[in-house]
C-alpha cells in the first residue's frame, strides 16, 4: 500500500508530496499521542563517541523522556533483514550519513510506535540534509538542542575501548566519521547556535560530572 503510494507519488511534484508527507506524518504523529499533547522533541548532538548515548539513558532514567537513537534505529533495520539493510550497512561502515529519507521514515515510526510526548533524538539531524527534510516532513521544531562537546582524540579513544562489536568502531571507520562529523554535522549545529537554541556542555569530562550539566539543564526545563 505503502510502496504504491510512493510509486505514484514520484509522478507528482515535489512541493506536492512534500506537502502529503508532511500533513500525514503530523495527523499519524497527532493521533497516536496521549492525551493529545504536544510532543516536543530534543535533538541530542556530539561527535561520535561524545557520550550522547551514556547520558540519555540518564535523561531518561531522571526525565521520563523517550530515548530514539538515529544510528541504533539504523542498526536494527539491518538486522531485520530489510531490503535497505545491506546499502545502509555499507553506509555505516564507511562512516558515511544514510540517506534522510530512510532515518526520518525510521524517526516517524519509532516517534508514532512510542505514545509519548518527550523524545530526545540523538546523533540526528547529522547534516543539513537530515535538518531540512525533518523539518519539512516532520515539522516539529526542537525544543533546544544538546551539544556534547568532546576533543577528538578523547572520542576516539572512548570508541576504540567502547568494545559494543560495532562495525564502525575500528580506527579508520573512526577517523573517518569524525572528518564526517567536522564537515557535515557541525555545520547544523552552528545553524541551531545562530538561532540560540543550543546548550553545549563540556563532555570531555567523567560521565557523572557531565550528568549534573544534563541535569542542570533539564530541571530547568521542567
Ligand atoms: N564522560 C565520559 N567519560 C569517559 N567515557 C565515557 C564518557 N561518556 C561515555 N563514555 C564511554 O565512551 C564510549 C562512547 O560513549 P557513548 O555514550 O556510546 O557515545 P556516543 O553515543 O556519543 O557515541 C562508551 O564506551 C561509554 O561508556
Ligand atoms: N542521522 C544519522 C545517524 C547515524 N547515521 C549512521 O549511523 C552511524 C552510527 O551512528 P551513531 O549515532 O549510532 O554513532 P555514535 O555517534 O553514537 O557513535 C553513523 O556513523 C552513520 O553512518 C546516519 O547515517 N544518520
Ligand atoms: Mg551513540
Amino acid at each position: 500500500m505503502r510502496g504504491g503510494l510512493v510509486a505514484s507519488a514520484r509522478l507528482l511534484p515535489r512541493p506536492l508530496v512534500r506537502w502529503f508527507l508532511q500533513r500525514r506524518a503530523q495527523q499519524d504523529i497527532n493521533e497516536n499521542m496521549s492525551g493529545g499533547k504536544k510532543v516536543k522533541i530534543i535533538f541530542v548532538l556530539g561527535g561520535p563517541g561524545s557520550g550522547k548515548g551514556t547520558q540519555c539513558s540518564n535523561i531518561v532514567e531522571h526525565f521520563g523522556f523517550i530515548h530514539l537513537s538515529a544510528g541504533e534505529l539504523l542498526r536494527a533495520e539491518i538486522n531485520s533483514g530489510s531490503e535497505n539493510g545491506t546499502m545502509i550497512d555499507t553506509i555505516i561502515k564507511e562512516g558515511k550519513i544514510v540517506p534522510s529519507e530512510i532515518t526520518i521514515k525510521l524517526l516517524q515510526e519509532a516517534i508514532i510506535k512510542g505514545g509519548n510526548d518527550k523524545y530526545i533524538i540523538d546523533g540526528f539531524p547529522r547534516n543539513e540534509e537530515n535538518r531540512v527534510v525533518f523539518e519539512s516532513v516532520i515539522n516539529i521544531s526542537p525544543e533546544f538542542v544538546l551539544f556534547f562537546d568532546c576533543s577528538e582524540e578523547e572520542m576516539e579513544r572512548r570508541l576504540l575501548g567502547r568494545n559494543q562489536g560495532r562495525s564502525d568502531d575500528n580506527i579508520e571507520t573512526i577517523r573517518k566519521r569524525l572528518k564526517v562529523f567536522v564537515e557535515s554535522s557541525l555545520p547544523v549545529i552552528e545553524y541551531y547556535e545562530s538561532k540560540g537554541m543550543v546548550k553545549k556542555i563540556d563532555a570531555t569530562k567523567p560521565a557523572p560530572e557531565v550528568f549534573e550539566d544534563v541535569k542542570a539543564i533539564f530541571t530547568h526545563m521542567a
